[in-house]
């Protein structure tokens, strides 16, 4: 689809993908994929099923590499930095966390480990990372949830725990990989009224295939089909029943409420 690519101005980016090919196996999942992300703008990532946006994340994050030239540069700069800078300087939330650590580890240490943007404790945690811990868990209103074994909790109390690790060491960019992906509505809103009261004024993407999760603090949307980018650009641009349509390949229609968008109706496209 023509006509929704952002203009490219020289302005500093936070990231930027150059020519992107990836390869899984035999199969192309991510093809030729141009994108940048600037300071100040909020990216929403979205599309269907298998359409290749968790091999986004993992291309971003250097777990997988592009084929024929293709790049990935952070920060406003074409050096390589080295993944445990860009770690570093990235708070990343995943659903997938939530089965990786141990299962005597507390909701505290969890936390304490963004610190290290590792999965478990491996260093020794100062006094003062433990305080700013559990300041972070104030904020988010989970400072009960401290001594809790992490894998007790129930999901929205661990997600909570988890954007908690991601923003303790104050990213420069926030990264959430479907976030809310089980997640019942009231905890789903709960959630996101946490998330939007902690990054405001922080570099966000948000990765979901629920566009009625779209914050109002996203400023502009990557829409994926088939691994390749289907539109890109401005939120309103973005967000419109004709473009959701083509790309979901479901007649749908998109409607605003309160600084939301919300699809209603879904008549799959015939198949050929
Ligand atoms: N390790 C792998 N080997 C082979 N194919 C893979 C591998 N990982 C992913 N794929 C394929 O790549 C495509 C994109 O997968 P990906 O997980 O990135 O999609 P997604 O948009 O995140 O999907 P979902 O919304 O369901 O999480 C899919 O067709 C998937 O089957």
């Amino acid at each position: 689809m023509q006509g929704y690519r952002s203009a490219s101005v020289m302005k500093p980016f936070l990231l930027r993908v150059e020519n992107a090919t990836v390869y899984r196996g035999d199969n192309e999942v991510l093809k030729e994929i141009n994108w940048t992300q600037h300071e100040g703008e909020n990216w929403a990532v979205v599309g269907n099923n298998g359409c290749g946006k968790t091999t986004l994340m993992k291309l971003l994050f250097g777990e997988i590499l592009p084929i024929d030239g293709g790049q990935v540069h952070w920060f406003n700069s074409t050096t390589w930095r080295g993944l445990f800078e860009i770690r570093e300087r990235v708070g990343f939330v995943s659903a997938e966390f939530q089965r990786q650590y141990d299962q005597n580890v507390t909701a505290l240490q969890v936390v304490e480990s963004g610190f290290f943007s590792s999965i478990g404790l491996w260093e020794d945690v100062r006094e003062t990372q433990t305080r700013k811990a559990e300041a972070e868990m104030d904020h988010l209103g989970i400072r009960h949830l401290a001594p809790r074994r992490f894998l007790q909790l129930s999901y929205g109390e661990a997600r909570r725990v988890l954007l908690a690790r991601a923003l303790v060491n104050r990213p420069d960019l926030l990264v959430l990989d479907e976030p809310c992906a089980g997640l019942d509505i009231p905890t789903r809103e709960v959630f996101l009224e946490t998330l939007s009261r902690r990054v405001r004024n922080r570099n966000l993407i948000y990765v979901t295939h629920h566009i009625e999760e779209i914050l109002p603090a996203i400023t502009h949307v990557l829409l994926l089909k088939d691994g390749r980018v289907f539109a890109q650009g401005k939120k309103h641009d973005i967000l419109t029943g004709e473009a959701f349509s083509e790309a979901l390949e479901c007649q749908v229609s998109v409607q605003e409420n309160g600084g939301r968008f919300w699809i209603t109706g879904c008549r799959p496209h015939r198949k050929q």
